[in-house]
């Protein structure tokens, strides 16, 4: 607490003292700043007074005085103005808040007869001046007070917006009090505009007077707010202010529903944020389908990724929608195969409360509401039964679903991604898949192709793939030797990527040393390769076989002449002598 802080209403008070007492005023703070100041000494505000002063002697002493004698008084022996001091007489009154002092109150004469006015009427002045300094005490308390209720107001406001629920506190009459960021940002209320708020305009279902008079809570009731360009749907709860048992208002806390089955998601599913950079391989034919995934993450039209099992189309999905602009959304996958044909629509479109026997109370979401604002990754499209093909197709053509057992079209604003491992135009040419939705989802075909036509991937993949599984089974396996890689490299990977990665982690639990070798690899892959020695021995040739195939190609390449022979010798990597005894031997006609 400082002065400082009221200086012109303490300014205020020296000057109405002045024109009371018509003499002199300074009131110095606790600092010996000249805070305020009338008469002579006004063009001296802003300026400290000495420490040895008589404010100073003040401020030490804490109680009210009277100089008579300046230059004689106590107050005055070791002021460093004691010489040139031109002051009749003094009064100081300490300025005390709870017995603390802040600073002091001074009447200075100047005159004989300011002099004697101040004696003659000593008592009262004291007084008087006791009750200027305490006036200047309360204006300090309440710039206290204030500067605190400022500080609480703009503490709740912090907290207030750092909620992430919209929260409008309104008076009894549903006019808006005050409101958050979240509230401003969910109900795009304009920073703006001129006229006030009533939450009836907001909740347009709400029996609002019923809600006051019955001074109850409401918890969790679902709302719809629409309006031309923007609509969602939330939940608010109603808290209503009772001071001494009457309502003054009621505090709304809302959200909006996707919001909170996006963070849902996330904790069930665990997102995993995925780049393209996490999709491993440089081969040629990986890097173009890249480079047009890049290109349709930055669009909004459907994708259909086709490639055999394992090849990464879950992969490739969760990197384009990661790069795209919906990155803050949602990726919800569903694998249309894995689920029951009798669930899938509801799983898909959700369902109301008491839709079928059984359905669960308050009904459920199904997975395209669960990926509004982000994307939805149909795995094993192929599998889509034909009926619910159907309802897809108008889902991606009007963008609104409609639950199992509802009665309304709830909009949404979903991207989505399909793939199957199935020849799906051959699908389509058997009528088993709807050709129209075919084309919808076709937009921007990508085919992964399978590992077996990228094997220069293989390498990298399993360098990528080690130290995955070794950070997964805290191992600490260095390398793969090249016998048991050339294994690797030969086998023909019909399970793609997903059979590489298991067949990595099964060698890291399986090696024993800091290599990996091909005793621990799985079976399938060293049988193959036994074979593979097997096929490679039949096919040996023997090296005399070699020589004359190799004698009779040079002497066909360079002709029968005496000067050729050298020539087909220094090529073969022989003698002449020796090429003569082979021609001989292998009975090589030269043509
Ligand atoms: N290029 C790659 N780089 C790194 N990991 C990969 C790559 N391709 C696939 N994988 C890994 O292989 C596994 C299978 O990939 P994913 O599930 O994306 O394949 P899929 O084609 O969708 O399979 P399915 O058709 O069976 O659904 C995952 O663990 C994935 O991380």
């Amino acid at each position: 607490m400082n002065l400082m802080k009221i200086i012109s209403s303490v300014q205020k008070i020296a000057e109405a003292i002045e024109s009371v007492l018509k003499v002199d005023v300074t009131i110095v703070d606790n600092h010996l700043n000249r805070i305020a100041a009338t008469g002579r000494y006004k063009k001296n505000i802003g300026e400290k007074v000495n420490k040895n002063s008589v404010f100073g002697f003040a401020l030490r002493q804490g109680e009210s005085f009277i100089i008579e004698n300046p230059r004689n008084h106590d107050a005055c022996l070791k002021c460093e103005n004691i010489k040139s001091c031109k002051e009749y007489a003094e009064v100081c009154c300490p300025i005390k808040v709870n017995d603390q002092i802040f600073g002091v109150i001074g009447l200075i004469a100047f005159e004989e007869e300011q002099r004697d006015a101040l004696i003659k009427n000593k008592t009262n002045l004291m007084e008087f001046l006791n009750r200027m300094g305490d006036l200047i005490a309360s204006k300090l308390l309440d710039k206290q007070k204030t500067d605190k209720i400022k500080l609480l107001a703009r503490e709740l406001e912090t907290v207030l917006d750092s909620v992430d629920r919209g929260i409008i506190a309104v008076d009894k009459e549903g006019w808006f009090l005050r409101y958050n960021k979240k509230a401003a940002q969910l109900f795009q209320i304009d920073e703006n505009r001129t006229s006030r708020m009533n939450i009836k305009d907001l909740l347009e279902n709400l029996n609002f007077s019923n809600l006051v008079m019955q001074n109850i809570c409401v918890k969790n009731r679902e709302f719809r707010y629409k309006r031309k360009h923007y609509h969602f749907r939330g939940v608010f709860d109603a808290n209503p202010i009772v001071i001494e048992g009457k309502t003054f208002g009621i505090v709304f806390t809302f959200s909006n529903i996707s919001e909170i089955l996006n963070v849902v998601n996330d904790i069930a599913t665990g997102t995993i944020i995925t780049s393209f950079e996490n999709i491993i391989g440089n081969s040629h034919c990986l890097e173009a389908v890249k480079l047009e995934a890049q290109k349709a993450a930055k669009t909004t039209s459907t994708v259909l990724i086709q490639g055999e099992s394992g090849t990464g189309k879950e992969l490739f999905a969760r990197a384009i929608h990661f790069h795209s602009n919906r990155y803050r959304g949602p990726f919800i996958p569903i694998n249309c195969a894995a689920i029951p044909e009798q669930l899938l629509e509801s799983e898909l479109f959700g369902y109301e409360e008491g839709a079928f026997t059984g359905s669960k109370k308050g009904g459920k979401t199904g997975k395209f509401e669960l990926a509004n604002k982000g994307t939805l990754f149909l795995d094993e499209i192929g599998d889509m039964p034909i009926h619910l093909q159907t309802k897809l197709l108008r889902v991606l053509q009007e963008y609104v679903i409609e639950k199992v057992g509802g009665k309304e079209f709830i909009p949404i604003d979903v991207r989505v991604i399909a793939a199957t491992n199935k020849n799906l135009e051959q699908k389509v040419l058997e009528g088993e898949f709807r050709e129209d939705l075919f084309y919808r989802l076709n937009v921007i075909p990508l085919n992964i192709p399978p590992l077996r036509k990228r094997k220069e991937d293989i390498v990298i993949l399993v360098k990528y793939l080690l130290s995955k599984c070794n950070r997964k089974l805290g191992k600490n396996i260095k390398e793969i030797d090249t016998y048991a890689l050339e294994i690797l490299i030969n086998y023909d990977w019909p399970g793609n990527v997903r059979e590489l990665e298991n067949t990595i982690e099964y060698a890291v639990n399986m090696c024993s040393s800091h290599v990996i070798k091909d005793i621990d690899l799985p079976n399938r892959l060293t049988n193959t390769k036994k074979s593979f020695k097997e096929t490679k021995i039949e096919k040996i040739i023997p090296i005399k076989e070699l020589e004359i195939k190799e004698i009779k190609k040079a002497i066909e390449y360079f002709g029968n002449t005496k000067q050729a022979i050298p020539k087909a010798a220094e090529a073969l990597g022989m003698s002449r002598a020796t090429l003569y005894r082979k021609l001989k031997e292998y009975k090589i006609k030269q043509s």
